[in-house]
């Protein structure tokens, strides 16, 4: 189902996108394609799509990648976003065409990638699907998705040493982990097999390596499990572990209790540990 997010598009300057070359999706977009995926379209899938930069990052694909997420982030339906590009390029980094007459003033003055910190701080969670080039990587990525904290294989299911979510203590009640425990695979980097794999596992950059042909579906579903969960909670979880990245240990193990204690006034707190003890299905009701 695509969503109509309306868009003007403005600025970028590939040879390809002038004149007639480049029209607007009847969507409204220029650069992305944006829908919803999964059995339940619980799914906001965005793919980049500005063939002739290898998908660089103009401000206008940012500005639509902007309007995306936050259309994402406002429809109750969409408890994940995936985040994808082509065959060729998931993104060539900043356009350098656009950026190459710029001075410091216009830079500085202009609060020039101001807007990509957007990105940054959507609240739910965020899954990186890369294939082909993904130039100036970490750059990319951290424009895009929120991932420093990827770290091999392992990260698919615990990212180390790192105060998770609030999770459930005494009683052992493993079903809110459930609830809010998918934030142990959130916020990853897929990647097919094309680009090279091995180095961006070796540098921490991505979480698990797929076949090409298998990657996009594997990063829906996966989104589609943390879409599962309570939104309300998983948004928690991210919150809770974004303030482990960001602060200090004894800040982030605060933030996490606080974070914790709060889900003590939500339903789906409740839900969660009662259905575990019924060894019953949670069902969620996002309040
Ligand atoms: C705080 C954040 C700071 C961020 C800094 C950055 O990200 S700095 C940036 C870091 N990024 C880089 O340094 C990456 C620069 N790019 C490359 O090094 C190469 O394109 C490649 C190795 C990715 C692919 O090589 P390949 O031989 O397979 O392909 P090809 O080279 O023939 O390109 C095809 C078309 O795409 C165009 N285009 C591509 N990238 C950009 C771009 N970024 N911009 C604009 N356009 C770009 C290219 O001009 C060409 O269009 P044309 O002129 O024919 O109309």
């Amino acid at each position: 189902v695509p969503v109509p997010v309306l868009l003007a598009a403005r600025g970028c300057s590939s040879a390809g996108e002038r004149g007639s070359g480049r029209r607007e999706r009847p969507s409204g977009q220029r650069f992305l394609q944006v829908q919803k995926a999964g059995s339940k379209g619980s799914v906001g899938l965005i793919r980049l799509q500005r063939p002739q930069a290898l998908n660089a990052l103009c401000e206008g694909l940012m500005a639509e990648l902007r309007r995306a997420l936050d259309a994402f982030e406002a429809d109750a339906q969409v408890g994940a976003i995936v985040i994808t590009g082509s065959d060729k390029a998931f993104a060539a980094g900043a356009d350098i065409k656009e950026m190459q007459g710029k001075s410091f003033q216009q830079c500085y003055g202009g609060a020039f990638l101001a807007g990509w910190d957007r990105v940054a701080t959507v609240r739910k969670p965020t899954i990186a699907a890369v294939n082909g080039y993904a130039v100036s990587v970490p750059v990319s990525l951290r424009a895009l998705c929120r991932v420093p904290h990827a770290r091999g294989r392992d990260s698919w299911r615990s990212p180390p040493a790192v105060p998770i979510t609030p999770s459930p203590g005494a009683g052992g009640t493993q079903r809110l982990t459930r609830a809010v425990g998918k934030s142990l695979a959130m916020e990853m980097v897929l990647t097919g097999e094309r680009i090279s794999a091995a180095e961006a596992k070796a540098a921490g950059l991505v979480s698990k390596v797929f076949p090409v042909d298998k990657l996009l579906d594997a990063a829906i579903s996966c989104a589609e499990k943390i879409a599962s969960n309570s939104k309300l909670v998983v948004a928690m979880a991210k919150e809770s572990v974004n303030a482990a990245f960001e602060t200090t240990l004894a800040e982030g193990n605060r933030t996490e209790k606080r974070l914790f204690y709060a889900t003590f006034a939500t339903d789906d707190r409740k839900e969660g540990m009662t259905a575990f003890v019924e060894k019953r299905k949670a069902n969620f009701t996002d309040s």
